[in-house]
């Protein structure tokens, strides 16, 4: 299909002739050829395979094949890729990349020795060989989300355009898509970038991501560690092998990009150590030694703002005025000032941009108690987050602390403990309930919350909606309800009526004015009591 015919077709769909380039580059993306042999040859992969052979695209799940992709065969965690070869040949797949030997395929087998790693490579060479953007890349245990929202913020205040792959959703070119994971795995990845008009990518890459090659073949301008705590040992062996996933990201980074890490804790400070070893550009935050680079001097809470000080080395303070609450935010607005500061974006404009930042969906989302308290909304599903927003009211004066949370279904369960110690430590009242179920029962959960002491500090109702209310219904003047885990996600549960936490708080202060009746009903009706 050539240019001519395609601006006829867009015309003919009302495409405005500004947005054609944009369209162009789609549609030419969707059509694109590549000779197979052209393909292996520009990976360094040594494969006779016929020169004629084209390649239409590239699928690794066999039921999204179309007439001409290579399909790739990854061992997973839940299934075997090589399975579904047949599968794939069956719908047109032309040639297959896999990891076992496997003999007497019909069309070119290309046996490699990790598809996962060989996926990411041929996608980048299929769909985006020539980088033209700014890549930043956020990785650590908490905080990811929270500083990559805030690091578009100041950007696109500046003028930037700026694609995010996040675990609340993906925006490329201004559009919003679902994300299932919050790093994308590397085709989808791939395939967006191709899309992107979008100067600069701002990547959460969690240590899935990176065990899994998800965002193999980025090259990096910046690296942010946000900070390492107890979290998927159900995934990682052990704290260690979590951290060497983390540090992955890291040898990652162009020749001349940055390492911003937090060094206010011991994972940090020997990620630091490690990189400056290797001569890679690292700015420090935080740390108790001499040589940090940046420093949270102060985090004071005036009115409904958190005001912050960032000392620069030898230099002057930077002062700000924030609408987001908590030391953790104050920490990752740092990460996310002076990693605009490295983009060239003036200090007076980030901190601008800085102070009009309203907060990352689901993040310390804060509603008024009818009776005077405060409500927040949290994603907190460590002991480490429970800390900061747990901590953050009391130092707000908080009279009486409520606290609702739940743990997922099959999932680290070793965190578990230290999150109930930490919230009967600073919270006056636990609620315990249920979060997503992720295939386990709500019975067996249930029984596993049972095995809890709460200390007589708490109480378990395991339907969501009721422990809310439960909870609502105790405030008083000064009371601080969190809720915590789920942020803006739907709860998962009830399946055929998901809500998220926020939308159930709205119905609860709805029914403050005038639908109570109507609200007693809805829980009724979709959750019926335990
Ligand atoms: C355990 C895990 O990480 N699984 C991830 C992994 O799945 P997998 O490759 O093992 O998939 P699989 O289901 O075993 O299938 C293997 C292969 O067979 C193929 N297949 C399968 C069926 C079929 O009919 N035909 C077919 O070809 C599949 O397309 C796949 O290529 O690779 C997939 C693609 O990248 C991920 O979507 C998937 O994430 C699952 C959904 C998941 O829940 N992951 C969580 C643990 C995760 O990654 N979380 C982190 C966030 C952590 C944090 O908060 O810090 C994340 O980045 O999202
Ligand atoms: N810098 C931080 N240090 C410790 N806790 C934090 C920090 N930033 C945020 N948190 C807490 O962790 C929760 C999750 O934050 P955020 O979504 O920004 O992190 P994340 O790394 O993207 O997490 P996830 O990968 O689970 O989505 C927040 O709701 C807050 O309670």
């Amino acid at each position: 299909m050539d240019k001519l015919i395609l601006s006829q077709l867009f015309k003919k769909m009302s495409i405005s002739p500004r947005s054609y380039r944009f369209h162009f580059t789609y549609f030419m993306k969707e059509f694109i050829r590549m000779q197979l042999a052209h393909l292996l040859n520009s990976l360094g992969l040594n494969y006779t395979v016929p020169d004629l052979i084209e390649i239409t695209g590239i699928a690794n799940n066999s039921k999204e094949v179309k007439p001409g992709n290579l399909f790739v065969a990854i061992s997973g965690h839940e299934a075997d890729g090589h399975k579904y070869i047949d599968h794939a040949i069956s719908l047109g797949a032309v040639a297959i990349i896999g990891e076992r030997n496997l003999p007497d395929m019909t069309v070119p087998y290309i046996q490699v020795k990790n598809s996962r790693k060989t996926l990411a490579l041929v996608a980048k060479q299929y769909y985006y060989p020539k980088n033209t953007k700014t890549f930043i890349g956020i990785t650590g245990t908490n905080g990811k989300t929270t500083t990559a929202f805030m690091l578009r913020h100041i950007l696109e205040n500046n003028g930037m355009t700026c694609s995010l792959f996040s675990s609340v959703y993906n925006e490329v070119n201004g559009e919003k898509n679902a994300s299932k994971n919050t790093t994308s795995d590397s085709l989808e990845l791939y395939k967006q970038l191709a899309n992107s008009q979008d100067q600069i990518v701002i990547l959460e890459v969690t240590s899935h991501a990176l065990i899994q090659h998800r965002v193999e073949g980025i090259e990096f301008d910046c690296c942010i560690f946000t900070n390492l705590s107890q979290d998927h040992l159900d995934y990682h062996l052990n704290m260690e092998d979590y951290f060497e996933a983390k540090r992955l990201l890291f040898t990652m980074l162009k020749p001349a990009g940055k390492a911003i890490i937090n060094t206010n804790n011991d994972w940090g400070l020997t990620l630091a150590a490690d990189l400056e070893r290797r001569h890679i550009q690292t700015i420090k935050l935080f740390g108790e030694e001499q040589d940090f680079h940046l420093e949270l001097e102060q985090v004071t809470y005036i009115k409904d703002l958190m005001q912050i000080v960032i000392t620069a080395q030898q230099q002057q303070g930077y002062m700000m005025h924030l609408s987001v609450l908590g030391e953790h935010n104050a920490l990752n607005a740092t990460m996310a000032f002076v990693t605009a500061l490295q983009l060239s974006i003036p200090v007076n404009l980030a901190i601008s941009a800085l102070e009009s930042f309203r907060g990352a969906p689901g993040r310390f989302e804060r509603y008024k108690h009818p009776k005077g308290g405060e409500v927040v909304i949290d994603y907190a599903h460590t002991e480490d987050a429970f800390f900061y927003c747990l901590t953050t009211a009391k130092k707000l004066g908080a009279r009486r602390i409520f606290h609702v949370f739940g743990f997922r279904g099959n999932r680290d369960t070793t965190k578990r403990q230290s999150m109930i110690d930490v919230s009967l430590e600073l919270s006056d009242f636990i609620i315990l309930t249920l979060d997503d179920l992720n295939n386990e029962t709500s019975t067996t959960l249930k029984a596993q919350l049972e095995t809890y002491d709460l200390n007589n500090k708490g109480t378990i109702i395991t339907d969501r909606i009721s422990a809310i209310k439960k909870a609502w219904s105790m405030m008083e003047e000064g009371d601080w309800l969190f809720i915590t885990g789920k942020g803006q996600e739907p709860y998962q549960q009830t399946v055929t009526h998901p809500r998220s936490d926020g939308e159930v708080v709205e119905m609860l202060l709805k029914s403050q004015i005038s639908h109570s009746s109507l609200l007693e009903s809805q829980f009724l009706t979709q959750h019926p009591s335990n």
